[in-house]
């Protein structure tokens, strides 16, 4: 396994950051990890790269102990931090160079360089001041440091922060080619991101752990999970009848006529209300099915809690 989190947790002074998570992650893992706001994202890429210290639980990286090999971590782990830290005073091909030196590339350098260049498509601004490029270009010199010595392991905190339409296709190309032979863990507000570069998605919500699936198992739940949006023509009925309905788990009514019966399985609920419906002599007026997405999953999970 390239990463192994075990019972991780951080505390700030009062504030409880992340609390007691727990995942393992493979070669060839591109994991979105989401979450809102102050969730314990970022906390969490920062004990996994060493940047700030474990409260308690393990991490290791590579067969690596953060807390206890940090350089070992380093050397195979590629950081793209939120508040991407930029030499600013450098030009871009000397700031790579840099951190060629750092890694200790040696007679590999240029060469690493001119291919980190063309991979993160910065050739056209190669020998501007990192300090006059624009937000998404500073993005794409944070993103070529982070590949620069060809780590194991990528965290990407934010990587597609500030980047316009044509630049989002750039980052999304570069990490699925990576994913395939990497593990791949990246932070995202933008569900569509997720959807495009991953194939595993964990949601963090006030520093806990509450999904960890794979992208298509959460999609395939999606399906089934949802709410049947349904009117009612003349007297309609009430809420304990429509909760009484196989396979509704709850209801809210929309306005006088109009109810959303909510459901794991929404084919079932149809064909059940349906029957209801005939039995009890109700008026149908309207039906409708409506699956969630992702962004819906993702707000039921971290809005309940
Ligand atoms: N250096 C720090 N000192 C004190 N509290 C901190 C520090 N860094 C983060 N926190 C707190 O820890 C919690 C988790 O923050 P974190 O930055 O990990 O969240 P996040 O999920 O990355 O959020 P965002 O999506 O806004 O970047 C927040 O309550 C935050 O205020």
């Amino acid at each position: 396994m390239s990463i192994i989190v075990k019972q991780l947790s951080k505390v700030y002074g009062e504030q409880q950051a992340v609390s007691d998570i727990s995942f393992t992650l493979g070669k060839g893992e591109v994991v979105g990890f989401l979450g809102p706001n102050g969730a314990g994202k970022s906390t969490t890429m920062k004990m996994l790269t060493g940047y700030v210290p474990i409260t308690s639980g393990e991490a290791t990286v590579c067969g690596f102990n953060v807390a206890t090999h940090p350089l070992e971590v380093r050397k195979r782990v590629g950081y793209l931090p939120e508040a991407n830290p930029l030499y600013l005073d450098m030009y871009v091909r000397e700031f790579l160079g840099f951190m060629a030196q750092v890694h200790n590339l040696g007679s590999n350098s240029q060469r690493r360089i001119d291919d980190i260049i063309a991979l993160t498509g910065l050739t056209p601004e190669v020998s501007k001041k990192i300090q006059s490029l624009s937000k998404g270009y500073k993005q794409r010199v944070g993103l070529a440091q982070a590949l620069i010595h060809d780590p194991e392991v990528l965290i990407l905190d934010e990587p597609t922060n500030g980047f316009d339409p044509n630049q989002l296709d750039v980052i999304r190309d570069v990490v699925r080619n990576l994913g395939k032979e990497k593990t791949i863990v990246l932070s995202t507000h933008i569900m569509q991101e997720v959807e495009a570069m991953c194939n595993r998605v964990i949601i963090i919500n006030k520093g806990k752990i509450v999904a960890d699936d794979s992208l298509a198992n959460l999609q395939q739940g999606g399906a089934d999970n949802g709410y049947i949006q349904v009117s009612f023509g003349g007297q309609g009925p009430d809420e304990t009848e429509l909760l009484s309905i196989g396979g509704v788990t709850h209801v809210r009514q929309t306005d006088a006529h109009g109810w959303q019966l909510y459901t794991n399985d929404l084919e079932i609920v149809r064909k059940n209300l349906l029957q209801f419906a005939l039995i009890n002599n109700r008026n149908i007026l309207s039906l409708q099915s409506n699956s969630q997405s992702l962004e819906t999953i993702f707000r039921e999970l971290t809005n309940k809690f």
